[in-house]
């Protein structure tokens, strides 16, 4: 059997072409040209499925790969044959190439509908630019959005800072600034001082006038004590009708004479109700031997001092009053 395989002793080609110079010339180039290009092709294709590991064309570019081989090595072999006779190896190589062919064919009819689907150049532009449009019109949507969420922040923010019926800061907010004020005090030694200011009789007020009065009141006194005090001071309702007011660098003797300002602010002030109303006032002064809450203490001491005193009028904290 291998014999007869490996037979070379049958007729070369070159016979049958006459050995014609011009002949062998056409055959000879052209198999050879053919044979280089075979040869090439399929190491594109592998070349090509290496870097591209992300196709999954693999099995039929294989196909394709070993069946291009396969024609270059029938073509080698007819180059062969010019010259011997070893007819039974190109036709071997050419069945096995037939049959190849066959399966490369066929599988390419079965993966047409995926070849064909797969969308064109045009189409993914096309895609692309709806992508892009959407991402603009996602990232306006956002930006409003964050500026729906800021504002709506910055709303949040303000009512929990602001008391809503004296519109001054709320006792959250006057807390804080306390707390800041005395944290500056212990890095850089600036001294300061608060008033705890509550109406009299307030509650004479409520029941004579009504609640809606009070907040009026309220609201107005808080006004005028705002109206009364510098810019970096701050004022806030502690609670009720109690009003905390912080004055950065203020010692005592200043925050007494703003204090009683303020107390004979009030005293004059022409109310909506035409009720005239006093307020009492208690000062306390930072110093390096108590905390913030230690200071409202001493304030609300003072405070204290001043109602038992008669109202109306301001009292400074001073050591022989008892801490809270
Ligand atoms: N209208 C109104 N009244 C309030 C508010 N918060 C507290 N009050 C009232 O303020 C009154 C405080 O009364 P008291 O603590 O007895 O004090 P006062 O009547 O001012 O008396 P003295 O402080 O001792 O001069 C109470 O009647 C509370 O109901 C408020 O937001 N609005």
């Amino acid at each position: 059997m291998l014999d007869r395989i490996f037979d070379g002793s049958l007729m070369p080609h070159g016979h049958c072409l006459l050995w014609r110079w011009d002949l062998l010339f056409l055959h000879l180039g052209g198999d050879l040209l053919t044979v280089m290009a075979y040869s090439l092709i399929p190491f594109g294709i592998f070349y090509f499925l290496h870097k591209r590991k992300d196709l999954n064309f693999n099995g039929i570019a294989m196909l394709f790969g070993g069946f291009i081989a396969f024609c270059g090595a029938s073509h080698l072999a007819g180059l062969i044959n010019i010259w011997h006779g070893y007819y039974f190896i190109e036709g071997v190589i050419k069945f096995a190439t037939g049959v190849i062919s066959i399966v490369t064919a066929v599988c390419l009819w079965r993966l047409m509908p995926t070849l064909i689907s797969i969308p064109s150049i045009d189409m993914l532009k096309q895609r692309n630019a709806e992508l892009e449009s959407l991402r603009t019109e996602l990232e306006e949507a956002n930006k409003s959005l964050e500026e729906k969420v800021k504002q709506r922040t910055q709303e949040l923010e303000r009512q929990a800072n602001t008391d809503t019926v004296t519109g001054v800061a709320s006792r959250f907010a006057i807390m804080d600034r306390l707390s800041r004020c005395y944290l500056e005090y212990q890095r850089y030694h600036r001294p300061f001082s608060i008033l705890m200011i509550d109406v009299d009789h307030f509650k004479d007020i409520n029941d004579n006038h009504g609640h809606q009065t009070g907040d009026t009141v309220l609201h107005e006194l808080a006004m005028c004590i705002a109206s009364n005090v510098r810019q970096p001071d701050s004022v806030g309702r502690y609670g009720g009708e109690e009003f905390l007011v912080i004055l950065p660098e203020t010692p005592g003797e200043q925050a007494h004479e703003l204090a009683d300002r303020i107390r004979l602010a009030v005293e004059a002030m022409t109310l909506t109700s035409n009720i005239t109303i006093t307020c009492s006032i208690g000062v306390a002064t930072i110093s390096a031997s108590i905390s913030d809450d230690g200071l409202v203490s001493r304030a609300d001491k003072a405070l204290y001092k001043a109602k038992n005193a008669g109202r109306n009028q301001v009292v400074s904290y001073a050591s022989g009053m008892a801490d809270g």
